[in-house]
């Protein structure tokens, strides 16, 4: 089975790692590659680690471009990619990279986004309770942001086994600056990112504790409130989620252990580390892993989980091709790798 696939936004990091996956994916033919700024423009000249693509050139981001694939990846700003998604015939696989249909409630896209909501969309982290149901067939697929990736990776077993409060939970996590995209932006210049790190969104601001209060509250069956704190990290790649909760009476080191333990035992991409290894970024460069430790600490009453994943490949592009695989019916881990980079 051969599929033709467009990557829209190709000349920035998610439409670069879409494309990186792709080009190794044995069900599929790469087709228009689009961008905005920098259409007209040789894939060589802007992603020059895609060796096979280099001389394909990036076209306009249209709607007559992107029709006529079996699947359109849409990798572009929040706000770009609705408009275009509603214009796509509704028997292509539409996988948008961005926020515009991750939400479910309204209210919270227009109080984080400042925007009209356009709805939304399966949620492609198939990892999720009764989410590989929800992605076999599915025609549209909103890919999770990199942060609720590790968060409700890490998270979400003690809440789907009862063992956490609702009300306490604090997550503190460091990215690397691909996260921000390729965009110049002031407070990415090397000279202000290497040798330090800084947070931001800081107070319940970002845009992403809606999107991990979501996931977090459908996995215990009721309302889960977070306080979330995002950092930048001198790096290219990796997010380091540190995720603490404090857990309900009688919960003891067993019960949790055992609870992510099941949560992932069979999973392919998820991985409980053994008992005293702690993920470190390195360890997921390139890979589509998630790896991940917890503890309990008797004193606080709290777990501590700690999970790694790269931004761009579990955090986006491999996430997304997980979850295209699973919607068209091909092996889930076709095209993605487990292992990672290393030193
Ligand atoms: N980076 C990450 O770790 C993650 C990113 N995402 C999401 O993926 C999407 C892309 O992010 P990222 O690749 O990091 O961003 P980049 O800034 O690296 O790339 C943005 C891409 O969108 C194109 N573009 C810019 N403006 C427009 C426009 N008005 N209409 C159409 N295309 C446009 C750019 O084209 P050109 O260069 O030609 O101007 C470029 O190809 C975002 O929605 C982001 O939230 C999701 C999870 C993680
Ligand atoms: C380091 C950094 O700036 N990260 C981005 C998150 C990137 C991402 O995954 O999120 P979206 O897909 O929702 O944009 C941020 O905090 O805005």
């Amino acid at each position: 089975m051969t599929i033709s696939v467009a990557v829209s936004g190709a000349s920035g990091y998610a439409g670069g790692e879409v494309l990186r996956l792709l080009a190794g994916h044995p069900n599929v033919e790469i087709g228009a590659i689009t961008a905005h700024s920098n259409a007209g423009s040789r894939l060589g000249e802007l992603q020059p680690h895609l060796h096979a693509l280099a001389d394909r050139v990036l076209v306009d981001t249209t709607v007559e471009n992107l029709t006529g694939h079996d699947v359109v990846f849409l990798a572009l700003p929040h706000g770009a990619s609705a408009e275009i998604a509603a214009q796509l015939p509704d028997d292509t696989l539409v996988i948008d990279a961005g926020a515009d249909h991750r939400l479910t409630d309204p209210a919270a896209w227009e109080k984080f986004y400042g925007s009209p909501h356009a709805g939304s969309w399966p949620y492609g982290l198939p990892e999720l309770p009764g989410h590989r149901e929800l992605l076999r067939g599915a025609k549209r697929i909103a890919v999770p942001g990199c942060y609720p990736t590790s968060s409700l990776l890490a998270l979400t077993p003690g809440f789907a086994a009862g063992l956490l409060e609702p009300d306490d939970v604090v997550i503190v996590a460091a990215s690397g600056t691909s996260g921000a995209g390729k965009a110049a932006k002031p407070h990415l210049l090397g000279s202000e990112v290497m040798g330090g790190m800084s947070p931001y969104g800081v107070g319940g601001g970002h845009r992403h504790t809606p999107e991990i209060e979501q996931g977090l509250s459908a996995a215990a069956g009721e309302q889960v409130s977070i306080s979330f704190t995002p950092t930048l990290a001198p790096m290219a790649r990796g997010i380091l989620t540190t995720a603490t909760a404090k857990v309900r009476p009688g919960v003891d080191a067993a019960a949790l252990r055992n609870a992510w333990e099941r949560a992932y035992g069979e999973e392919s991409f998820v991985r409980v580390l053994p008992e005293g290894q702690w993920p470190a970024t390195k360890m997921v460069v390139g890979s589509n892993y998630a790896a991940l430790q917890l503890a309990f600490d008797p004193h606080a009453g709290r777990v501590i989980v700690s999970a790694v994943i790269d931004n761009l490949t579990k955090g986006t592009a491999g996430g997304a091709i997980q979850s295209m695989n699973i919607a068209l019916g091909l092996p889930e881990g076709a095209g993605l790798t487990q292992q990672g980079v290393a030193p």
